[in-house]
């Protein structure tokens, strides 16, 4: 939505050739994480990238006020890899929030150190944040993400829903055989400790290109899983986000499905992401970036900025093809994107 600025025109909307206006930024503050969920990186890891190619703080704020100031971007989301891992980031989310024309500011995480920055994070302005649990039996969390550090999300949980960083959402991807069989105990987690759990879809995005689509749960089949425990009545979908919603009958516990792959919702697309190096993609599956950091650090204008993410917008395809024959997995994989 275009908003009057108190020193200039409103922002015109980053609109692409289908019409879809772009309001969502999603900042990847480092490709590094502590966690190696199978589904999404291999057990050693990758080579991160070097930290003088990493946008520092100065321009990721430089980029955002250009997004918010110039092209309507409303809502800014950090996530990696793994974004408590930057340092100083309660410090980074306030200089965001103090932004002329600030965006509503969440994180994605894995949770762990969350719960020594949830209220510091509130405080420089975090709104809400979103959580990633797969399981909650330990030998399976350690299983699955190759670390055991359970008890560390659990406390992470704990700590964002004390500081108010509400809904505090659990991002689970089921894996079948790996803990599909745990979506309605998850839910029912949900149900009591006053959270959201939303269930994906995986997608091809892994480091390893490992990605099988047998193993893939459907959202039919979470829902099925769920429609076995519990009655869910339809919440629809807010605005363009990619979870479609059902309130748990009987509790205020609102479950989310996020159907990549078997319902896409690329039609309602307001999403342009950033990476940790500065390179801007106008599509997770994207093929081409943009290269901010380049002009950044050559000492570009506004302008020349906003023209650059006008253009890159402007090339911006109908969506993902995953599955068409001619599909191809972007050169990042989800890690290095920002999920
Ligand atoms: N295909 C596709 N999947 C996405 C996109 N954005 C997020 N997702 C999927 O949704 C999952 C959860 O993303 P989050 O980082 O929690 O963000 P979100 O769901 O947009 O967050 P909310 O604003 O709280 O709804 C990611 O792991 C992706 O699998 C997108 O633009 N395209
Ligand atoms: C890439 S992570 C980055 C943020 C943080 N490390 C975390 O795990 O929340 C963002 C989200 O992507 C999801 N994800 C990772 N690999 C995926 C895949 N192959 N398909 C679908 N979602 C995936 C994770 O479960 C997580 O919810
Ligand atoms: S999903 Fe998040 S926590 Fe898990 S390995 Fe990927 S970046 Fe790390
Ligand atoms: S796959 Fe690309 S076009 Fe589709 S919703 Fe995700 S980012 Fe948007």
């Amino acid at each position: 939505m275009s908003r009057p600025l108190p020193d200039g025109p409103a922002p015109s909307p980053l609109t692409d050739r289908f019409g879809r206006v772009h309001t969502d930024l999603r900042v990847s503050l480092t490709d590094r994480c502590n966690l190696r969920c199978t589904y999404c990186m291999p057990a050693e890891g990758l080579d991160w990238l070097p930290r003088p190619e990493l946008l520092t703080d100065d321009e990721v704020v430089r980029l955002v006020d250009v997004a918010t100031r110039r092209l309507g971007i409303t809502e800014v989301r950090l996530t990696g890899g793994e974004p408590l891992l930057r340092r100083g980031l309660p410090g980074l989310v306030a200089r965001l929030h103090a932004l002329p024309d600030p965006p509503e500011l969440s994180l994605t995480t894995n949770g762990i150190g969350l719960a020594r920055s949830a209220a510091a994070l509130r405080d420089a302005g975090l709104s809400r944040v979103n959580v990633s649990l797969d399981t909650l039996r330990p030998e399976r969390f350690t299983a699955i993400t190759r670390r055991d550090r359970l008890p560390d999300v659990l406390a992470g949980l704990r700590a964002a829903r004390t500081a108010g960083l509400a809904p505090v959402k659990i991002n689970t991807v089921p894996v079948r055989g790996v803990n599909d069989d745990e979506i309605g105990e998850l839910a029912a987690f949900a149900v009591e400790h006053g959270y959201r759990a939303r269930f994906i879809e995986s997608m091809p995005l892994d480091a390893q290109g490992a990605w099988d689509r047998d193993r893939m749960v459907t959202a039919e089949e979470i829902l099925g899983r769920l429609g076995e425990r519990f009655d869910l009545i339809p919440a629809g979908r807010r605005d363009n986000a990619p979870a479609e919603e059902w309130r748990i009958a009987g509790t205020d516990t609102v479950v989310g499905v996020i159907a990549s792959v078997t319902r896409p919702f690329c039609g309602g697309c307001d999403r342009v992401r950033l990476t940790a190096d500065g390179h801007l993609r106008n599509c997770l599956f994207a093929t081409e970036e943009s290269d901010l950091r380049a002009l950044l650090r050559g000492g570009a204008e506004d302008t020349e900025i906003e023209a650059a993410w006008r253009n890159c917008i402007a090339g911006k395809g109908p969506g993902h093809a995953i599955d068409s024959p001619e599909f191809r997995r972007p050169d990042r994989p989800m890690s290095a994107i920002g999920g």
